[in-house]
Parts: structure tokens; C-alpha cells; sequence
């Protein structure tokens, strides 16, 4: 099967629209092209795929909002005009999904939301509950926070960060040109499409330029999004938003705009990425029970088969997980904190509420954020 007519089995996307599409020449939101996009999500719904939204155009609205006619240097007017968009923003999406039966969640992240695990791991447990729930979250930067990107106007990075987070299988990025090419159409009228590559393939960087007035990373931070998506395996399309039922199309394995493959299996980059990234932050002590399940049938560690805790550690943290006789089996990211998992080690998934007064995931390590050791 090629990567293009895997998209047709039912999938998880991260659909990013760019700023250089969502507004009328910076004028307003451009409404009607936002319904047109709207209706192929709500489609790509109907088919059994699911659907999380990263969408610019916060400052581009508010500065239209608020009557501006240039688009600020300072970053503090940019963050304001941010503030103000974001809101008709989310307004516009929230009304436009209702006609067809689906909700909406507003999710503002930035860059240290996704690096720092806690943070991590709440971001991923809130996107994947709204999945579940049939929600279709609307990412954005946290723009009244952050510095550089708003400067840069780049929520391609963004976009590759929530496909990392939730496991996307493909990150479609829509933009104002049919997709990547050669060099940059507006300067170079004999550049060609590119149709695919590999994702992080080195000659990219050379054919990227950068972006126009109101979008400006350009096609540069899409070349480094569409690398980055493919640590969690995530193909990445960069296609011309414009085009006629692109999403449908895409959906449909036709050959349009540029696809950027991602050249490992997705648990396994996920895995080595887990593996490679993160110092740990204690260890926990496993029965033989727990050892036999976690190495032979790839489960997620419970409560029940930890005997001993060690370290410092909060909720996100790395942790070791060892045998009885102290060598390491795995590692992973834990969902509870070390004071917490003292509590409740040895001890069955249904008494966790009553022992902490609270309670998160049911595992302590969930089987996606577990490297077992021969993958190391
Ligand atoms: N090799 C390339 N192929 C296609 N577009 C390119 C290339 N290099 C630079 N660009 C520019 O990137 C722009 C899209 O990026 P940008 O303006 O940031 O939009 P967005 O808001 O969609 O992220 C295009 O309008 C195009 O002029
Ligand atoms: N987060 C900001 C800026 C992001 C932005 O313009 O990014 P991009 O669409 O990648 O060029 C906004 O919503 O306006």
C-alpha cells in the first residue's frame, strides 16, 4: 500500500490552516473558504477519521478587529491582536462545526507545554479524552505568552508538536500554494511541485524560502514540521488550501499537493524517542508478574505489580522500571507522583481513588509511554 492510499483507512489528522489562507488579504477571517474547510472536516468525521485542527489567523482578525492596516514589529501589539482574533476565531469554528452536529474545544498550547512532560502528558490525556469524546479540538499557539513564534508567525511547528502528541497518522498542513516545490513560485516561475519526499530529506532546506506578509514562517518551517511530525511516524502533506475538496481528496489517496513520508513505523519512533530524550527521574520495583506482562505482552504497568518506589518524581517524570533483582526491564513515563505511587504500590487500579482522594489514568505507566528494554 503507498503512503497516499493509506489515508483512505480511517485515520488520525492534525489539519493546520495557515494565516496566509484564513484571512481575505489580512482584511477579515475569510468565512466563507473557513466553511468550505469545516464541511470536509465534518466529512473526514462521517468517515470514521478523527479530526484536531491547528488554525492561525488570530492576529491577522484582530488586527483587522481592531482597524490595523499593518501588521505590527512589536511583539506585545502582535500579542494583543492575537488576543483579540483568537476569540472571533474560535466563534467563527464553534458556529460553523454546530451545522453539522459537531462540538468544538478551544486548546491553547505553546512550545513549553510540549517539552516540559507534565505539561505533556495532560496535553496529550486532555486531546485524546476530547477525541474520544468526539470533540474536535481547535488548536492555537498560546499567543499572550509567547515570543518567537508570534515574531515568526510559525504554527507549522505547532501542528507537528499536537501530531506528535496524539499519534496523528498524517498532518495535512493547508496553504496558499499547491504544495512544496522546487524553489519559491513567487520567485522562481520554472520551480516544479514536488509530489513526495522524504520526510527530513537534507536537500529540502535548500528549496524552502520563506513565507509572505501575514503567514511568514514559509515553506522553511513546514520542511522542519514535516521532520518533526515523522518522530511519531506522522506523514505530513503541505497542500494548496484553495484547491476543491482538498481534504476529500487527500482522503481519497489522490495525488495532490506534496507528501512528506515518515520513514519509520510509528510505535517505534515513538519509542526510541521516549527512549533517546528523557532523563530518568527514579525507579520502580516490579513483581515477577508485572515483569513477565510488561516483556512478553506488551501491557501498561498497574499499581498492583510495583513492590518498592525510589526517587523524586511527579506525574510526566521518566522512571526505570527494574526486577526484583534491580536490572532494568523498562522505562516510561509515569502518571503519578512517587509520594502517590507509595501509596498505592501493590495495591489493585479500583482502590487508587480511595488511597489518594483522587484518581488519573488507571495504569501507572500507559503501554504507549513504556520502552521495554531490548528496544532501547
Ligand atoms: N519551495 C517553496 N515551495 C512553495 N512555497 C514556498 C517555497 N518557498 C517559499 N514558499 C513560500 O511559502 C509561502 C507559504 O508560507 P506562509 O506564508 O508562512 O503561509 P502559512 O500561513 O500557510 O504558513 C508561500 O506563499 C510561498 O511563497
Ligand atoms: N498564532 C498566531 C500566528 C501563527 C501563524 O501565523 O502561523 P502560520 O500560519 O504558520 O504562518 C496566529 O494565530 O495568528
Amino acid at each position: 500500500m503507498t503512503v497516499r492510499s493509506s489515508l483512505a483507512k480511517p485515520q488520525r489528522w492534525v489539519v493546520k490552516i495557515g494565516s496566509a489562507l484564513l484571512t481575505n488579504n489580512g482584511q477579515a477571517l475569510a468565512t466563507d473558504a473557513i466553511a468550505g474547510w469545516v464541511a470536509q472536516m465534518a466529512w473526514l468525521r462521517s468517515q470514521g477519521h478523527e479530526v484536531i485542527l491547528v488554525s492561525s489567523g488570530a492576529v491577522a482578525a484582530g488586527m483587522s478587529q481592531l482597524g490595523w492596516q499593518q501588521r505590527p514589529s512589536a511583539v506585545h501589539e502582535l500579542q494583543a491582536a492575537a488576543a483579540v482574533g483568537q476569540m472571533g476565531l474560535v466563534q467563527t469554528y464553534q458556529e460553523l462545526f454546530q451545522a453539522y452536529a459537531l462540538q468544538t474545544a478551544q486548546v491553547l498550547l505553546d512550545h513549553d507545554d510540549l517539552s516540559s512532560r507534565q505539561r505533556y502528558i495532560n496535553a496529550r490525556a486532555t486531546l485524546n479524552t476530547l477525541l474520544q469524546l468526539g470533540v474536535v479540538p481547535v488548536v492555537n499557539e498560546n499567543d499572550t505568552v509567547v515570543t518567537d513564534e508570534i515574531r515568526f508567525g510559525d504554527n507549522d511547528s505547532l501542528a507537528a508538536l499536537v501530531a506528535n502528541l496524539v499519534d496523528a497518522d498524517v498532518l495535512v498542513i493547508l496553504t496558499d500554494q499547491d504544495g512544496m516545490y522546487t524553489a519559491d513560485p513567487r520567485h522562481d516561475p520554472s520551480a516544479t511541485l514536488i509530489s513526495e519526499t522524504r520526510a527530513g530529506a537534507p536537500e529540502l532546506i535548500a528549496m524552502a524560502g520563506d513565507g509572505g506578509a501575514l503567514g511568514r514562517g514559509g515553506m522553511i518551517t513546514k520542511v522542519r514540521a514535516a521532520k518533526l511530525a515523522a518522530r511519531s511516524g506522522t506523514h505530513t502533506v503541505v497542500v494548496g488550501g484553495r484547491l476543491s475538496q482538498v481534504l476529500r481528496r487527500i482522503a481519497q489517496g489522490e495525488t495532490i499537493g506534496t507528501v512528506f513520508v515518515a520513514d519509520q513505523q510509528p510505535q517505534q519512533a515513538r519509542k526510541q524517542w521516549l527512549a533517546g530524550h528523557l532523563q530518568n527521574r527514579g525507579s520502580l520495583m516490579l513483581d515477577d508478574g508485572a515483569v513477565r506482562v510488561l516483556q512478553q505482552k506488551g501491557k501498561s504497568l498497574l499499581a498492583v505489580g510495583v513492590t518498592a518506589v525510589n526517587g523524586e518524581f511527579t506525574r510526566g517524570d521518566m522512571v526505570l522500571c527494574l526486577d526484583s533483582r534491580g536490572r532494568e526491564i523498562a522505562r516510561g513515563l509515569v502518571n503519578y507522583s512517587a509520594r502517590d505511587v507509595a501509596k498505592i504500590k501493590g495495591q489493585p487500579t479500583e482502590q487508587i481513588a480511595e488511597l489518594l482522594g483522587y484518581k488519573d489514568e488507571d495504569e501507572l505507566i500507559h503501554r504507549d509511554n513504556l520502552v521495554v528494554a531490548d528496544n532501547f
